[in-house]
């Protein structure tokens, strides 16, 4: 993969807490005596999220690996503007030359960029799909958001996304609610490509689907990918989800990132005592 000198996303310095905080849980000490994991025994606070920084390159898939409780969800959700940080910095190459703070912009900007430059896939698709509309409904939502208007148009676009993920136009009418898990993620995965997002955010994505239908799922992603060149984030607890998809890995452990590099090397060679674990199944 050629991946260009200047990143298409750069996040810095990115603190998420839930809770006030106070004077002993603010030291940036790694080994604070006053923190049990990531909560403040003195006040609380939970500190999902702790100084991450970390580059994403266009055409690359980034994994990010941790287990429950370390802050995955917590950093998705800032990713894609629907939480604000305690403190950070993220920036996006196609807006405003990559010079602009995205998470200091208004909510206004926040909705343009979520519409135009972003793209979810819930690991819940009655949280990211419109249950009781249409699956072509549901797409149509997705791009009459990002400026489509001409409704010809945007019937094609549906048919063109939905044969795209392996659903049957025929089914185009249909809501989603009557169709299987496999088949509503795959609905959620061309609403998040109908406005070609050059940065797609995959959260757990083949959470409780059976082991053929994820296989099909990881399949589908990998084919869009090598197809569109669109950059990704996939966020899993599950390792064979992170081989299959990812060219670079972070780990989280207890909102920190522990260790980073080529997904391979961290599955073969994990340095940091926390990935051997998670590698040898022992979490
Ligand atoms: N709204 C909230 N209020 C208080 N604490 C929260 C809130 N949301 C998350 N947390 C805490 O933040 C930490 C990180 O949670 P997060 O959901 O980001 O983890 P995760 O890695 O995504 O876990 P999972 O895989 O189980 O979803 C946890 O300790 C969690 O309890």
């Amino acid at each position: 993969m050629s991946l260009t000198e200047r990143p298409l996303l750069c996040i810095r310095q990115f603190y998420k807490k839930y809770g006030e905080g106070c004077p002993f849980c603010t030291s940036s000490e790694h080994e604070n005596p006053y923190m049990e994991g990531n909560r403040c025994l003195e006040c609380r606070t939970v500190w999902a999220c702790k100084d991450l920084n970390f580059d994403l390159y266009q055409g690359e898939i980034l994994g990010i690996v941790g287990e429950s409780g370390s802050g995955k969800s917590t950093l998705v959700k800032s990713l894609f503007l629907n939480e604000e940080p305690t403190y950070g910095e993220m920036y996006v190459a196609s807006y405003q030359d990559g010079k602009q703070n995205v998470f200091h912009c208004s909510n206004q900007t926040k909705r343009y960029l979520q519409n135009h430059e972003l793209g979810m896939v819930d690991q819940n698709p009655y949280h990211g799909l419109r249950m009781d509309y249409s699956s072509g409904g549901n797409i149509a939502e997705k791009l009459i958001a990002a400026d489509y208007s001409h409704v010809g148009q945007m019937v094609e676009r549906a048919e063109e996304l939905l044969e795209k993920v392996e659903i049957p136009v025929s089914r185009m009418n249909e809501p989603p609610r009557t169709f299987s898990g496999g088949m509503q993620q795959r609905v959620q995965i061309s609403k998040a490509l109908a406005n070609q997002p050059p940065l797609l955010l995959l959260d757990e994505i083949t959470t409780g689907l059976d082991l053929s239908v994820q296989a099909r799922v990881l399949d589908l992603i990998r084919t869009i990918q090598q197809a569109l060149k669109v950059s990704m984030i996939v966020i899993s607890h599950d390792l064979s989800v992170i081989r299959m998809l990812t060219d670079r890995t972070l780990v989280l452990n207890q909102g920190r990132i522990v260790e980073d590099g080529l997904t391979d090397q961290i599955l073969e060679d994990p340095q940091h005592e926390y990935t051997q674990l998670l590698v040898h199944s022992l979490l």
